[in-house]
């Protein structure tokens, strides 16, 4: 059996490129930049007026003078205007370019106006009110970078360099199989011996969120068909996650299976919990991972995120960060393996704690609910509280 570095090392060994697409700007959401992103003219473009009133020219201003004659009124997206006398005003909105010969912009509340005069109420400030162009960033600047997710606030950026199609890293095709006779689907009514099939539909949702639609599968215990169904899988996909039937049972076939398929076995085992039986592998001429979670609940949640989505983004060469929480309690810690332990995190005196679920063993899937992540405990030492871990949310 191999230690948890060791299994995430192979895991992390493996990882594949799978090129790059380009999609229309809304379906890039959540994906990955595979482009860098700079501006195509300076932001703002133009000196851009950010309050509704009049533009003067600061030396009417600096002479003393309080009334305006006003020459003209310009909207947001009128072409610049011009203050013909630097002596007069033009009534200007938000948004709108300014004026030419104009150096200032004042409110409407700070002005009254009468009969095409506009007189100032109140002491103002000359050059303000003004974004200026080229001050936020300019032409030719990096304003995003490649290997970054796109979230909703990276469309706008996109959306205003005029990125109609984005480049984006691909995503790997995948199918979700599960295993095992005493399953049913969801819409089924379990008989006493049977239960709910719930790992799969879990394992989809979570890949719906990297915009992932998987393939799912539902394989019988029965060697033969077992044996054809992961061909056929292998066949047609990049990753395969596996969940059940990697044990030590007299029916969990996968692992030879597996490896008469050609899939080379990389590790199977693991010092850790949950998922000891976590097996994985790599068919090298089709070029196909295969994750093969054992199949309690938990167990399989669980260390997809800590190895298939740590795969993933390293596939992907999505930049990542690793999180730290303080536990609340001691913990007495197993000197062999690495362990896994269900948490949720709240903020707690400006610092992030964690608070140990009562979980009822691996295959409590009604505790994982409650979970925001796990805390992973090395096999070193007992813990205390106070303690800094290292934290994987979910
Ligand atoms: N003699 C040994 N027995 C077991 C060992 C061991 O080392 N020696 N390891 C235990 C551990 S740890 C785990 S975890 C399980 C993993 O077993 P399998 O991967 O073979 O999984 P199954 O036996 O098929 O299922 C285990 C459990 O999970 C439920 N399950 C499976 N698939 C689903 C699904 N899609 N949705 C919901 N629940 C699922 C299944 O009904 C079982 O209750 O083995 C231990 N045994
Ligand atoms: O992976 Mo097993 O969960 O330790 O029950």
């Amino acid at each position: 059996m191999i230690s948890h570095p060791e299994a995430l090392q192979k895991v992390l060994a493996t990882i594949t490129n799978f090129g790059t697409e380009k999609v229309a700007l809304l379906e890039s959401v959540n994906r990955i930049l595979a482009e860098d992103i700079f501006a195509d003219r300076d932001f703002p473009p133009f000196d851009r007026v950010t309050k509704d009133g009049i533009a003067v020219n600061s030396k009417a201003l600096e002479n003393g003078k309080t009334s305006f004659k006003i020459e003209a009124v310009y909207a947001a997206g009128s072409p610049q205007g011009i203050l013909k006398d630097p002596e007069n005003c033009v009534e200007i909105m938000t948004g709108a370019m300014l004026p030419k010969n104009c150096d200032s912009v004042i409110m409407y509340e700070d002005i009254e106006i009468e009969n095409g005069i506009a007189t100032l109420q109140t002491e103002v400030k000359a050059k303000v009110n003004i974004h200026r162009q080229g001050s936020d960033r300019q032409s030719g600047e990096k304003i995003l970078s490649k290997n970054q997710r796109i979230s909703a606030i990276e469309i706008g950026v996109l959306a205003t360099v005029g990125k109609a199609e984005v480049m984006v890293k691909k995503l790997p095709k995948i199918a979700i199989i599960s295993t095992g006779d005493e399953l049913v689907d969801v819409a089924e009514t379990p008989l006493p011996h049977q239960i709910r099939t719930s790992n799969t539909l879990s394992l989809f949702a979570a890949l719906e969120q990297e915009k992932i639609t998987p393939t799912l599968l539902h394989i019988r215990d029965e060697k033969k068909v077992m044996l054809q169904q992961v061909e056929n899988a292998i066949n047609n996909h990049d990753v395969l996650l596996l969940s059940g039937g990697v044990s030590k049972g007299k029916f969990d076939y996968l692992p030879e299976i597996l490896e008469e398929l050609k899939v080379e076995k990389l590790f199977h085992r693991v010092l850790q919990r949950p998922g000891k039986p976590l097996w994985f592998g790599k068919q090298h001429e089709k070029n196909v991972t295969v994750f093969s979670f054992p199949g309690n609940p938990n167990s399989t949640f669980v260390n997809f995120h800590i190895y298939f989505e740590r795969w993933l983004a390293a596939s992907l060469e999505l930049e990542t960060s690793t999180s730290e929480v303080i536990l609340k309690t001691d913990i007495a810690n197993n000197p062999k393996i690495t362990r896994y332990l269900l948490v949720k995190t709240k903020a707690e005196n400006g610092q992030f704690q964690a608070e140990l679920l009562n979980e009822n063993g691996s295959g409590d899937l009604i505790s994982l609910a409650n979970a925001d992540g796990v805390i992973m405990l090395p096999p070193e030492k007992d813990f205390k509280q106070g303690d800094v871990v290292e934290f994987i949310k979910f």
